[in-house]
């Protein structure tokens, strides 16, 4: 059973697959202190939150079986997103499931601040009958400058259309050719000060986007610019748009999102010319359904059947590409754990070469898979898919990814080196059609070995009678061999043998093996998620 507990104020209608589902149990727990989110946090699985909960550091810290924290909406600035991925708890939120909602609010927003709808609603439930004080500004033909073409700009931009308005998109993504498929204007934010009516801002919070509307970019906007922010708070910087709106360089500034919440900035606030919402964007009974829902299907997945769509934390790959390296995941991890059994010693040095068709993918989950296999040996549970970088980073291991599409004499092969001072360990494996996966390289050595659950490596002289020895110590032991490997760099020579064991070589016989002349090396191998052998009885 997984716990789940929501803090937030979420739809019950949106939970109810969760609610539904016999392997979890939901607890919504609201209005709780930090204090008291710490104290229980360390009961649950997962964590579903909206923009109120803080979860911080200190918190992670005592979310002891937390797997997932899920976000329903998009922005994630309320999670301490390096600390999750630092005790491997993956980050999740559900983009676009209140786009059109937040886009909206935003047209809302744009509306009243044109025809004063708040105050001229306040006037009259007064009592008053003004028809002169409350005299607005159409939208049609106005210019509307929109900063963050995303999901949320996109919209707002289809509606502004409608309306008539001339649109001047400012984001570091957008292309020409988009801007003219969407019917707009591509401009520098220079442009948009110059031109535009209108400014709304559609970004993340991000180093580049805070204050990015600040005194010098306000002197350079048309005097009675309007200005709407349904993004996040911060983005125009609050002390500079009071400044805006009593010198008039502004006539009117729409906020919904603000630099600390709640709040409680007065002197913005209540300002004549101001309009503000509670941070309520997002807040539809359709949005918070669909973001509820979205995040509820995918912790269910995520614990389920491991497939994560909207991870922050995670590579995103693609469905097409998830199948095409579905068969390389197991193969990575065994690559990484026998690479690090042959090595013996943490690696200082990592180096992953992928060629051929796998080159040409983006293999970044292949490379989690393969530091993960080897980071486990060392650190067991501790490491998985999220912090397996994080932690290879923080042990100061350097890696290296090199892709290089010729093709090695396979479709697809991946080649794994761990190097420790002089000493290295080099494992290659790839995935042959119809007969799954195969190592093909162990150190200098070329081999053809289906990864088992228990595997003997030996390196020993090329001379008569080195198999049979092996095989007499194995066999007075009552281990059978399901297969073998010879290989040899020139007879006479240095040669190695692979073996597959139905069980596991316990001390004893290591140590008799070990003992035997003519063997240079011997490591015994196991692969946690390799095959064992079933005997009919
Ligand atoms: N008020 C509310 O309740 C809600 C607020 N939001 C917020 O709205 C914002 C946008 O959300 P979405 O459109 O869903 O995200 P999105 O990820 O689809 O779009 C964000 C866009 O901002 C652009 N961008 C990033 N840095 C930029 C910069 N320096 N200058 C110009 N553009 C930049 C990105 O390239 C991207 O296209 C987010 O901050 C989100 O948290 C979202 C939903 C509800
Ligand atoms: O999705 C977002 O980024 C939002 O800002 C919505 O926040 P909320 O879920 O309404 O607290």
């Amino acid at each position: 059973m997984y716990n789940v507990l929501v803090t937030d104020s979420i739809s019950d209608t949106g939970l109810k697959a969760l609610y539904d589902h016999p392997n979890f149990n939901v607890e919504k727990k609201s209005g709780l202190s930090p204090e008291e989110l710490k104290v229980i946090i360390k009961d649950y699985d997962a964590l579903i939150v909206r923009s109120q909960t803080q979860v911080t550091e200190d918190l992670l810290v005592s979310a002891e079986k937390l797997r997932v924290v899920a976000r329903a909406g998009v922005g994630v600035d309320n999670i301490d997103v390096a600390a999750a991925t630092k005790k491997g708890i993956l980050v999740i939120n559900a983009p676009g499931a209140n786009t059109i909602a937040a886009a909206e609010h935003t047209m809302a927003m744009m509306l009243s601040l044109a025809r004063r709808i708040p105050h001229a609603h306040m006037s009259t439930s007064a009592g008053n009958w003004d028809r002169n004080a409350f005299k607005g500004v159409e939208l049609y033909e106005k210019t509307l400058g929109i900063v963050g073409m995303g999901k949320i700009g996109a919209e707002v931009s289809k509606r502004a259309k409608k309306f008539g308005m001339k649109i001047l998109g400012f984001d570091p993504y957008l292309t020409e050719e988009r801007a003219n498929q969407m019917g707009i204007t591509k401009a520098t934010l220079d442009e948009i000060a110059e031109s535009a009516d209108f400014i709304t801002v559609h970004t993340p919070l991000t180093k580049d986007t805070k204050g990015l509307i600040n005194d010098d970019y306000l002197a350079k906007t048309k005097k009675g610019v309007r200005l709407i922010n349904c993004a996040r708070g911060g983005i125009i910087d609050e002390a500079a748009l009071v400044r805006g709106l009593n010198s008039g360089q502004v006539a009117g500034a729409a906020i919904d999102v603000f630099e600390t919440e709640p709040a409680s900035n007065q002197e913005l606030l209540s300002h004549p010319n101001a309009i503000v919402t509670p941070h309520l964007g997002a807040s539809t009974v359709e949005a918070q359904e669909k973001v509820a829902q979205e995040v509820s299907e995918e912790i269910i997945d995520i614990f389920e059947t491991e497939s994560i769509r909207h991870a922050i934390n995670m590579p995103q790959v693609s469905g097409e590409t998830q199948k095409k390296l579905q068969p390389f995941i197991d193969l990575s991890e065994q690559i990484g754990i026998l690479s690090i059994q042959l090595l013996k010693y943490a690696p200082d040095k990592i180096e992953i070469n992928y060629y051929g068709d796998l080159a040409k993918e983006d293999n970044d989950l292949l490379t989690r898979t393969i530091i993960k296999g080897i980071l486990s040996h060392h650190l067991s549970d501790s490491v998985n898919m999220v912090n397996a970088l994080h932690l290879l980073n923080d042990q100061g291991v350097s890696f290296n990814v090199i892709k290089s599409p010729a093709s090695k004499g396979f479709a697809s092969y991946m080649e794994l080196t761990l190097y420790n001072g002089n000493d290295k360990a080099i494992v290659g494996g790839t995935i042959l059609n119809g007969y799954g996966a195969r190592i093909v390289k162990m150190n200098e050595y070329r081999v053809d070995v289906r990864p088992e659950r228990y595997m003997l490596y030996i390196e020993h002289h090329d001379v008569p009678g080195m198999i049979g020895s092996v095989g007499s110590i194995l066999g007075n032991h009552h281990i059978n061999i399901g297969t073998m490997q010879v290989g040899r760099a020139e007879a006479g020579g240095d040669a190695i043998m692979v073996l597959t064991l139905d069980k596991k070589v316990d001390e004893e016989v290591a140590k008799e093996l070990v003992e035997m002349d003519g063997l240079k090396a011997v490591q015994f191998l196991e692969l946690p998620n390799g095959n064992v052998p079933v005997y009919n009885s």
